[in-house]
């Protein structure tokens, strides 16, 4: 029986064209003064330092600026530039310049499993308080408290297996009775050879192949104690 549904965010919760379209344009248009005034704060400092760090070279704050910004471009999943991403996004939450989108299907099901007693956590390549932000300030309201904990990279990367042990390790579930929820076959994979019950949501006009995992249009078609997906143990994808 499955006793906690572990959910991703883009593409599956939300939509992809709400974070491509809106948060990533947000972030690269806002990420620069956002630097700029904030580079003292302790926290922001920090953060400042762990992305110098990844590049390998001492940078200045508008070499390292302009580094972000083409990582942004380019899709890449850094913990700390994912965190700094998140602080520039909560501003535009607070403020209200955007909501953040929820499928209704997702909330409907998502409110469900909650009150049927199901444990729900996020995994996401956003920092976990980005997380927060967006389903606390959701077209829906304030999802947050349907959620128990919220996971990000720094768990591990979203194709690596060992990130999906720790997680269950973390929430005290075997991993069989844990259900992966994503769009990202790389991600369901990784989930599958740890073990954990995997479903591959496929929205309408979404064409890529669910790689042999379970499949579902939305939350309403996830079939919450379907058989287990079996996955042979593979070796963990490189990168996020
Ligand atoms: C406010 S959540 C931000 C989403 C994000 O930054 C991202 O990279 C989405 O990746 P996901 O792992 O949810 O597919
Ligand atoms: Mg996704």
């Amino acid at each position: 029986m499955t006793q906690a549904i572990l959910t991703d965010i883009e593409g599956t919760l939300s939509s992809r064209a709400f974070i491509r379209d809106e948060l990533f344009p947000y972030a690269a248009r806002r990420l620069p003064g956002f630097v700029r005034e904030h580079s003292r704060e302790p926290g922001v400092k920090r953060l400042l330092a762990d992305v110098r760090a990844y590049a390998g070279r001492s940078l200045n704050d508008e070499a390292l600026i302009e580094r972000m910004l083409a990582w942004m471009q380019a899709d890449q999943k850094i913990t700390p530039l994912q965190a700094l991403q998140g602080l520039v996004w909560e501003e535009g939450f607070q403020r209200g310049d955007f909501a953040g989108h929820v499928y209704g299907d997702a909330v409907d099901c998502l409110r469900g499993w909650h009150d049927q007693g199901l444990a729900l956590y996020v995994f996401s390549s956003g920092s976990a308080h980005s997380q927060q932000m967006l389903l606390g300030h959701s077209q829906a309201g304030d999802l947050r408290p349907l959620f128990t904990e919220h996971f990000d990279t720094r768990v591990g990367g979203k194709k690596q297996i060992a990130a999906y042990k720790a997680i269950a390790e973390r929430i005290g579930v075997p991993p069989g009775q844990i259900l992966f929820l994503s769009d990202t076959v790389d991600e369901l994979d990784a989930a599958g050879s740890a073990g954990l019950r995997t479903t591959c949501i496929r929205r309408a006009g979404d064409m890529r192949d669910a790689g042999g995992h379970p499949r579902a249009a939305d939350f309403h078609g996830v079939d919450v104690n379907g058989a287990p997906s079996i996955r042979p143990v593979e070796a963990d994808h490189a990168g996020d």
